[in-house]
C-alpha cells in the first residue's frame, strides 16, 4: 500500500507544462532534521539549481542546456512574427490597386500574398516544433538531474544511523525525498517552459509594437502586465492557505486510510468500524470545505485575470480604431495588436500556479537539503583495520555503559567475555537491554562509557563494513522484503546459488514448508512478509542469516515464534552451523539456552547472575532457578 501511495505521489505532472496533465495535490510535510552537523553538505536553492542547470562536471548537460535556450529564442521569434505576417496579409486585401494602368501588379500581389500565406504557415508550424524540440532536450537534462539527486539521496539515506531511520516515519520520508528531488525539476521547468519564454515573448511583442505601431500600445501592454502580475500575485498569496487547508485533510485523509488498513484486524477485534469511520468523514468535510474554497477563490482568480486582459485589449483596440477612422493605421495593424496581446497572454493564464509551485518546489529543496545535510554520527576512524581476523578473537564487553537518550541509562557497566568459538547467553526480563547490546555489536550506536573489542581490537577502530560482513543476525522482528521466498533467503549472500540456498533453507527447518507453498521459492510474501506466519518468518530470517556464513552469529529470540519440536529441530540444527563461531544467543525460553558455555542474567542494565545452566540452578534462590521454575510449571 505504501508502494501505492509512494506510486501515486511520483507520477505528478504540471498542467502549464505538459498537455493533458492529472493535477495532483501538493501535500505539506514536516520534517525535522536529526544530528545534523555543521550544515555539511548544505546547498542553497540557488547552488542547488545551479548544480542541476550547469553541471560543471557534465559538460553534454551543458551543452543541450544553451540548445534549449536558443530553440527558445527561436521559437518565440517565430511565434511573435505570426501576428505580424498576418498583418501584411490583411493590408492585401485593404490596399487599393491600380489594375487598369497596371494588370502585373495584380499578379504580382497574388504572388506576394501567396508566399506571405506559406510564410505564415511555416512561422505557425514552426513554433511549436521547436517548442516540443525544446521540450524533449531539456527532458534529458531534466531526466538526468533527478536520477543523480535521487541516487544520491537514496545512497546518503542508507548510510544514515539507525536512529535517524528509528525517529521517521518512513511515510513521511519517502515524500520528502520525493518532493525534493523533483523541486529543483520543478522550478527548472517553470524557467524553461514558461518564465523565460514568456518574459522573452513579452520584451519582443512590448519592441514590436513600439516599432510598429507606436509607444502608446506599448505602455498599455505593459501597464496591464503590470496589472495583472500583481493581482495574480496578491491572489495567490491570499488564497494559498486554503489550498494548505485542503492539501493537509488530504495528506491526512490518505494517513488515515493507510492506517487504519494495516491495522485491519486491530479495528475488527474492538469493533470500531464507527469510531473510525467517524474519524474518517471529520477529515472528509475538512477536505471538502478547503477544496470547495480553492475552487471559488480560483474562480475570482481567472475572472480578475481574464477582466485585465480583456481590459488591455480593449483598450489597445479602442486606440487602434481611432487611429484607422483618422487615417493613421491599417486595419492589418489592428489585428496584429490584438493577436499579438491574445499570444501573450496565454502563458500568463498560469502565472499564480507557477508562482506558487516555484514556492512549494523552494521549500521541498530545502527539507531536502536538510535531510542530506544530516550525517552518520558514527563514523569510520581514519586508519581503521580489516576485520576478517580480530572476528575470530573474543569479544569482550568492558565497563560498558549505554543509553539511547543520555538521561536514561539502559546499560550500565556492563562486563563479559564471549571467548572465541563459544555461546554466551543473555537473559532477563522485557526491556532490560538484550537486543541494546545486540545493537552496540552490531555497531549501530557506540557505548557512552566503557569499550568493546573484538579480537583485541576496539570496535571502533575496525572497518565498519567489513567488521559488519562478518557478524550475521538474525533479528527480534523479521521483516521480509515484498518479493519472493528466494529473494528474502539470497538477501543473505546475493551471490548464492540455488543449492546454497536450499542447505540453508534446510538447515533452518524451512525447506518442506517452502516446497509445499504454491510457487516453492517463487512465492510471494507479501508487504513485509505478512502472508508467512510468524514461524516461517523466524525460519527465513535463520536461514538468510545461516548463508552469510560470518563468524560471529547474534541470535536475538531466534525461535520465539516456534512451536517447540520445530525449535528443537532447529537448535540442533543451529548447534551445527555456529560450531566453532562465536555466538550470542538471547532467550526468553530457558529451555534454549541449557547448553550455553556461559548464561548472563541482566536485570536493570546491569549483569544480575552469571555462570552455565547448572550453576546457576544450583543457587535455589537465584532469580534464574525463579524463572526457571515458573518456565517449567506453565509448559
Ligand atoms: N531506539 C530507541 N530509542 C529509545 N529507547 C529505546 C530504543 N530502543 C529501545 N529502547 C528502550 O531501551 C530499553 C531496552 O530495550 P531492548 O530492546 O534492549 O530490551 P530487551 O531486553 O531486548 O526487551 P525485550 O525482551 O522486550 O525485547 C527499553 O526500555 C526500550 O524502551
Ligand atoms: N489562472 C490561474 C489558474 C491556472 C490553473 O488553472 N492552474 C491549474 C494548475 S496548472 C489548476 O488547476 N489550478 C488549481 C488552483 O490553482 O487551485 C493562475 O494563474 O494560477
Amino acid at each position: 500500500m505504501l508502494g501505492v501511495m509512494l506510486g501515486a505521489s511520483r507520477s505528478i505532472r504540471r498542467c502549464w507544462a505538459l498537455p493533458s496533465t492529472s493535477i495532483s495535490s501538493t501535500r505539506l510535510v514536516s520534517t525535522t532534521p536529526s544530528s545534523k552537523s555543521e550544515n555539511s553538505g548544505s546547498l542553497t536553492s540557488y547552488e542547488q539549481l545551479k548544480k542541476s542547470f550547469w553541471p560543471a562536471d557534465r559538460p553534454h548537460i551543458r551543452r543541450k542546456v544553451v540548445a534549449v535556450g536558443g530553440l527558445i529564442v527561436c521559437s518565440k521569434l517565430a511565434n511573435t512574427a505570426v501576428p505580424l505576417i498576418f498583418r501584411e496579409i490583411i493590408n492585401y486585401f485593404n490596399t487599393p490597386l491600380d489594375v487598369e494602368h497596371i494588370p502585373q501588379l495584380v499578379i504580382l500581389s497574388g504572388t506576394t500574398v501567396a508566399s506571405w500565406v506559406l510564410i505564415y504557415g511555416a512561422a505557425r508550424a514552426l513554433s511549436p516544433s521547436l517548442n516540443e524540440y525544446k521540450n524533449t532536450l531539456f527532458s534529458v537534462v531534466a531526466q538526468s538531474n533527478i536520477r543523480t539527486v535521487s541516487q544520491r539521496t537514496y545512497d546518503h539515506l542508507l548510510e544514515l544511523d539507525l536512529s535517524f531511520h528509528q525517529s521517521r516515519k518512513t511515510g513521511q520520508l519517502s515524500r520528502v525525498i520525493d518532493r525534493g528531488t523533483r523541486g529543483a525539476d520543478s522550478i527548472l521547468r517553470a524557467l524553461v517552459v514558461n518564465i523565460v519564454p514568456t518574459l522573452l515573448e513579452l520584451c519582443l511583442v512590448f519592441g514590436v509594437l513600439w516599432a510598429s505601431v507606436g509607444f502608446e500600445y506599448t505602455a498599455i501592454c505593459g501597464l496591464t502586465t503590470a496589472s495583472y502580475i500583481a493581482f495574480t500575485y496578491n491572489v495567490t498569496v491570499w488564497r494559498t492557505k486554503f489550498r494548505k487547508q485542503m492539501n493537509k485533510a488530504d495528506n491526512e485523509i490518505g494517513f488515515k486510510s493507510f492506517d487504519t488498513m494495516i491495522n485491519y484486524e486491530t479495528v475488527k477485534y474492538f469493533n470500531n468500524e464507527k469510531f473510525e469511520g467517524a474519524n474518517y468523514s471529520k477529515l472528509l468535510a475538512a477536505f471538502e470545505q478547503g477544496s470547495l474554497k480553492t475552487q471559488s477563490s480560483l474562480s475570482l482568480l481567472n475572472s480578475g485575470q481574464q477582466i485585465i486582459i480583456t481590459a488591455g485589449i480593449t483598450a489597445s483596440m479602442y486606440l487602434a480604431v481611432q487611429q484607422i477612422l483618422s487615417g493613421n493605421m491599417s486595419v492589418g495593424d489592428l489585428v496584429m495588436i490584438n493577436l499579438l496581446l491574445i499570444q501573450v497572454a496565454q502563458p500568463l493564464n498560469f502565472l499564480g500556479s507557477i508562482y506558487r509551485e516555484i514556492q512549494q518546489s523552494h521549500t521541498d529543496m530545502r527539507k531536502l537539503n536538510d535531510l542530506l545535510s544530516n550525517r552518520p554520527s558514527l563514523q569510520e576512524c581514519s586508519d581503521a583495520v580489516t576485520a576478517a581476523a580480530p572476528c575470530r578473537g573474543d569479544i569482550v564487553f568492558n565497563n560498558v555503559s549505554f543509553g539511547y537518550s543520555p538521561d536514561k541509562m539502559i546499560l550500565r557497566d556492563l562486563s563479559f567475555t564471549v571467548p572465541s568459538g563459544k555461546t554466551v547467553a543473555i537473559v532477563g526480563g522485557s526491556g532490560s537491554g538484550k537486543s541494546t547490546i545486540v545493537r552496540l555489536l552490531y555497531r549501530f550506536y557506540d557505548p557512552l562509557k566503557g569499550g568493546i573489542s573484538i579480537g583485541g581490537v576496539p570496535l571502533n577502530v575496525l572497518q565498519l563494513d567489513d567488521y559488519r560482513r562478518n557478524v550475521g543476525v538474525v533479528p527480534q522482528d523479521c521483516v521480509l522484503f515484498n518479493d519472493n521466498v528466494r529473494y528474502n533467503i539470497q538477501y543473505g549472500n546475493t551471490a548464492a546459488t540455488q543449492e546454497d540456498i536450499i542447505r540453508a533453507a534446510k538447515l533452518a527447518d524451512i525447506h518442506e514448508a517452502i516446497e509445499a507453498f504454491p510457487d516453492g521459492y517463487d512465492t510471494l510474501v507479501g508487504e513485509r512478509g505478512q502472508m508467512l506466519s510468524g514461524g516461517e518468518k523466524q525460519r527465513i530470517a535463520l536461514a538468510r542469516a545461516v548463508l552469510k556464513d560470518a563468524p560471529i552469529l547474534l541470535y536475538d529470540e531466534a525461535t520465539s515464534s516456534l512451536d517447540s519440536l520445530t525449535e528443537h529441530n532447529i537448535l540442533e540444527a543451529l548447534n551445527t552451523v555456529s560450531a566453532g563461531k562465536t555466538s550470542i544467543f538471547i532467550a526468553h525460553r530457558l529451555s534454549t539456552i541449557m547448553d550455553a558455555d556461559e548464561i548472563l542474567v541482566l536485570a536493570n542494565g546491569s549483569i544480575a547472575e552469571r555462570g552455565t545452566h547448572k550453576q546457576l540452578l544450583s543457587d535455589p534462590n537465584s532469580m534464574y532457578s525463579d524463572m526457571w521454575n515458573q518456565q517449567m510449571s506453565t509448559e
